[in-house]
């Protein structure tokens, strides 16, 4: 008998940062029911930028919804770090969100009457949590709002309010940031801005992000896609292209 060669060990991953199991969502609609999740398990790792794709209805945003806390599976479990979110009551997950997790929406939810740097800061001030000044000055610098701070957002192009959006989301180094379509409302020069500053984020600042959106260009500035259909895990891309991306939805749409 051969001895056994030893196997080299598998490349080193970083823990996964949030983890959900066997997700379901389950809606009653006037005697049907909708399996919006139909068992989801899933992991995003840190550091790792993920896209989550599928057709409409897919269950994209129930997913999404389930994973930050702001919705209630009906089974299942998600964990960030070592908390399981699931089962928490809603002030707990209040706190949770408030301390623990970012959020891009499409609508960018800035505060008309305070300035750009007074949304950057004001989820931290609600917190009363103290600002590390060097890493506001890091993101200000590389999100390039420097001369933009004291502008109200009326003022500021959408994919500059988008960038303070992103900048309020990161500022606190979250656990995770969770991005719905944010660059549903810019143009594609715009878009390509954020993006890309979210894609450095990932890899400078070791910044766990996952983002659902529709658009396969988009997707392709993240490390991986996972694609949903009819509420199910069904297929998951590295380093992906816009191509393939849009290979993969094609035939999920079919
Ligand atoms: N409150 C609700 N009541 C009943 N059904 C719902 C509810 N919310 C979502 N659904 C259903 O659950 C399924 C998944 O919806 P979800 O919004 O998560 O999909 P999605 O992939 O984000 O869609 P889209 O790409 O169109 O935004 C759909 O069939 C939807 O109609």
């Amino acid at each position: 008998m051969s001895t056994p060669t030893t196997q080299s060990p598998s490349p080193v991953q970083a823990p996964p940062v949030v983890v959900a199991r066997g997700l379901t969502k389950t809606y009653d609609t006037g005697g049907s029911q909708v399996h919006a999740l139909a068992g989801v398990d899933v992991e995003f790792h840190r550091g790792a930028f993920t896209a989550i794709m599928g057709p409409s209805g897919s269950g994209k945003s129930t997913l999404m919804h389930c994973l930050a806390g702001l919705d209630v599976p009906t089974s299942g479990t998600v964990h960030l770090g070592r908390t399981q979110i699931t089962g928490m009551r809603d002030g707990e997950l209040t706190l949770l969100r408030r301390d623990r997790i970012g959020f891009i929406f499409q609508s960018f939810n800035l505060l008309p009457m305070l300035t750009a740097e007074q949304n950057i800061l004001l989820p931290s001030q609600i917190a009363k949590r103290k600002v590390d000044q060097a890493r506001f000055d890091h993101i200000i610098d590389v999100v390039g709002l420097r001369q933009r701070l004291d502008h109200l957002p009326a003022k500021l192009s959408g994919g500059q309010q988008q960038r303070v959006a992103v900048a309020r989301a990161l500022l606190n180094a979250p656990e995770v940031v969770y991005a719905d379509e944010p660059t549903g409302n810019l143009d594609s020069r715009s878009g390509a801005e954020v993006l890309a500053f979210l894609q450095n984020s990932a890899r400078e600042l070791q910044q766990t992000i996952v983002m659902v959106t529709h658009d396969p260009v988009a997707a392709s500035y993240a490390d991986r896609v996972v694609f949903l259909r009819d509420g199910s895990l069904v297929d998951e891309v590295l380093s992906p292209t816009a191509e393939v991306v849009s290979d993969h939805l094609l035939k999920l749409e079919a």
